[in-house]
Parts: structure tokens; sequence; C-alpha cells
């Protein structure tokens, strides 16, 4: 909450090194001085270093590199000296703003104002709780503001899923969103970093965007920015395909036609008397390995084998169920030269008919 209150991930992060939204003055006053209070440094060295993370994230000109490991980017990169340097990050618009100016210049008047004495003269003169209030609302709001604000370096480039892009560590996760106030689904900011939200659907916790869309209706926020649903759509189904393609290449798939010998109506005859072979479709299949197994009975197999089985296979005497079809695909062992008639729906077994294909330099792509 005291992360929400400060206005930090309003103002600093989302307003200034993003501009994912344009605020009225009154709004960024309230903002910049809110931001002062959490004592992460001015805006302007904030908003700079933040530009250059996304910029450079994950390399050594990022200033919180989560390669080098949890402690270094929650807040190791503050403590420890280093002579790691921020990359290059465009600030122009930030030199040339009046109320990023402003609190640089001031910054120390407006941390000991807002940071400590406001909160301290609060206490004070509200319910007489001096020590109270230099101590709970100024010290511990901070420390836990501090925290809150060091996990979304930290927690939200380890933990969660990459539903966007798994390019680079940053993560989506609700618990980081809990302990950010809404800046955990980092996955998805990292990919679309000018959207005005961390998180776009509606069960999404981002307590952040849900107060710029508040001030918003109060005319206080506006050209509120949104990436273009139909290119989030876009990243998360790469997402999704390549969790597919994983998945279909950890099957075992038949032999390509390509692969296999073309076998004459001779050779298949003389071949049929060593094993049991039987032709459906066009491809010479070896049964040896079903004709116990084959529910239909062993006799129907071995009627068939050195024949064309196709009609008695698609409906002759059973239709076969898809399962059967793929099975019988994986016998595939031969091609019958100069073919058969064979119905399309019936060479490209069921399991084959949709898959995902990697696009290759010149556009084309193989079955799987
Ligand atoms: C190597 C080729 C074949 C394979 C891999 C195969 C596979 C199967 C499988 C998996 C089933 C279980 C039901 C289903 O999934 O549809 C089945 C049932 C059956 N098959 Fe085949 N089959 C083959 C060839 C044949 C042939 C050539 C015939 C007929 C001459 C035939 C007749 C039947 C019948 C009648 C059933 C139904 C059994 C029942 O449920 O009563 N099968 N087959």
């Amino acid at each position: 909450m005291s992360q929400l209150l400060n206005g930090h991930a309003i103002g600093y992060h989302r307003l200034w090194s993003h501009r994912s939204y344009t605020a009225t003055m009154s709004l960024q006053l309230f903002l910049i001085c809110g931001g002062s209070s959490a004592v992460q440094g001015s805006c302007f060295w904030w908003a700079r270093t933040h530009r250059s993370h996304h910029r450079h994230t994950d390399t050594d000109q990022d200033p919180y590199n989560a390669k080098r490991g949890l402690l270094w980017t929650h807040i190791g990169w503050m403590l420890f000296k280093s002579d790691l340097r921020s990359g290059t990050a465009d600030t122009a618009d930030l030199r040339k703003d009046p109320v990023i100016q402003w609190q640089h210049r001031w910054y120390l008047y407006l941390v000991l104002i807002f940071g400590y004495a406001l909160p301290t003269v609060i206490s004070g003169w509200c319910w007489g709780d001096w020590v109270g209030g230099l101590c709970f609302v100024g010290a511990f709001r901070l420390t836990v503001a501090h925290h809150s604000t060091f996990c979304i370096n930290s927690i939200a480039h380890y933990l969660g899923s990459t539903p966007y892009d798994d390019a680079l560590t940053p993560r989506d996760h609700l618990l980081s969103a809990i302990l950010t106030m809404g800046e955990g689904y980092h996955n998805f900011h990292h990919q679309f970093p000018m959207d005005y939200r961390n998180a776009f659907l509606w069960y999404q916790y981002d307590p952040t965007k849900w107060f710029i869309t508040l001030c918003s209706f109060l005319g206080l926020a506006h050209n509120l920015r949104i990436f273009p649903s139909n290119e989030i759509a876009k990243g998360a189904l790469t997402m999704k395909l390549k969790e597919l393609k994983d998945f279909q290449d950890s099957i075992q798939w038949p032999s390509f036609p390509g692969d296999l010998p073309i076998v004459s109506w001779q050779s298949y005859q003389d071949q049929a008397k060593e094993r049991p072979l039987i032709l459906v479709s066009g491809f010479i299949h070896d049964a040896a390995s079903f004709i116990e197994a084959h529910p239909g009975g062993k006799q129907s197999l071995l009627r068939n084998v050195g024949k064309d089985a196709t009609s008695a296979f698609f409906g002759g005497v059973y239709s076969h169920s898809n399962a059967a079809h793929n099975l019988l695909a994986m016998m595939r062992v031969g091609i019958l030269a100069g073919g058969v008639e064979a119905i399309s729906e019936h060479h490209v077994p069921p399991s084959q008919r949709l898959y995902v294909a990697e696009a290759t330099r010149d556009g084309s792509s193989s079955l799987p």
C-alpha cells in the first residue's frame, strides 16, 4: 500500500520512465512529491536508469542485470561497489521536463520534507505520536516501499511464466504482482513497456493501472496508451505454439514419405511371403508387431497380407478410428510403385493434418 501511496509506480515508472499516459500539472506535482517520499533517487536519475534496464536487459549495461543473481538485482547493485555502468538511454524528454528538472534540483529538500518531515509532523500534530510518525510512517514505510520496488528487479525476473516472450528473464507471477502493487506482470511489461497497464487481463492484479484509470475518469490523466491487442495476441500465440512444438517434438511420428523406398508390386508380393505386409492407401505397412493385438482379430489382418486393404480399413469391413489410422501410419515401410488411387485424407493420418511447423528462410515447412 505504501508503494501506491508513494505514487512511485504511477509516476516515476509508468508516467515518466515509459510515458504511458499524460498527466495534468496537479497530478504531476502530487506524483513527483509522492515519488520523492519514496527516497529512491530523483525521478530523472531513476527513469534514466530504468530506461537503461529496458534497453540493455540481462546484459552488463543493465544496472540490475538478472544474470548476476537474485541478491545483486534486489539490492546488491546499489550496495556494492562495481565498475559496471548503466548503458545509454534517451533522456531528451526528461531534460526538457520542468517538473522533472525542478525535482532533480531540489531533490534533497523534497526527500526531507515528504519522506521524513511530513509523516512525522502529521502523526505528531494529529495524534501526538512524533516518534511513531518518524519511525513507522517514515522509516518503516520506506523500508517496505524499497523492498517492494526491489522485488520488481529481483523476483519479477526469476519467478513465474513467460507468456509473451522467453528470450529474456522478465516473468509474470501473481506473487510478484501482490508484492509490487501490480508491477509483477513483468513479462508483459518488458514486451509492451509503452502500455499503461502491467496486466491487461481483467482478473490480473494491477492497482497502479486501476489508479491511472480512475485518474483518467477524473480528468487528471489522459492519452492512456495501450499496445494493439492484436499484437499482444500474437505474442501469446507464439509462446503457446512454442510449447506445443516442444510437445510435438517429444512424440514419435511416421517415417517421412520421401524417406520410404518405392516398392514394385512384384517385390511387395515377394516380401509379403516373409513378413505380414499390408497395403493401405498406397503405403505398404509391416503389421508384424500388431497381428496378435489387433482388436478386429488376427485373421482379418492375415487375410489381407499382400493385398490392398484400403477399402476394408476405411469402412468396407470396418471404419477404423483416427487412433487406428495414426497407428497404421507408424507401420509404413514403403510406397507402392505407381501407387494406387488414394483419397487425400487417407494419405495423411489425422494426427498430421494440423501441426506446428517452423518457417524456414525459403518460407517452406515440413511435416513433423
Ligand atoms: C495394419 C492394419 C490395421 C490396423 C493398425 C488396425 C487397427 C485397429 C484398431 C486400433 C482397432 C480398434 C478399434 C479402432 O480403433 O477403430 C481395430 C478394430 C477393428 N479392425 Fe482393424 N486394423 C488394421 C487392419 C484391419 C483390416 C485389414 C480389417 C478387416 C479386414 C480390420 C478389421 C477390424 C475390425 C472388424 C475391427 C473392430 C473390432 C471390434 O471392435 O469388434 N482391421 N483395428
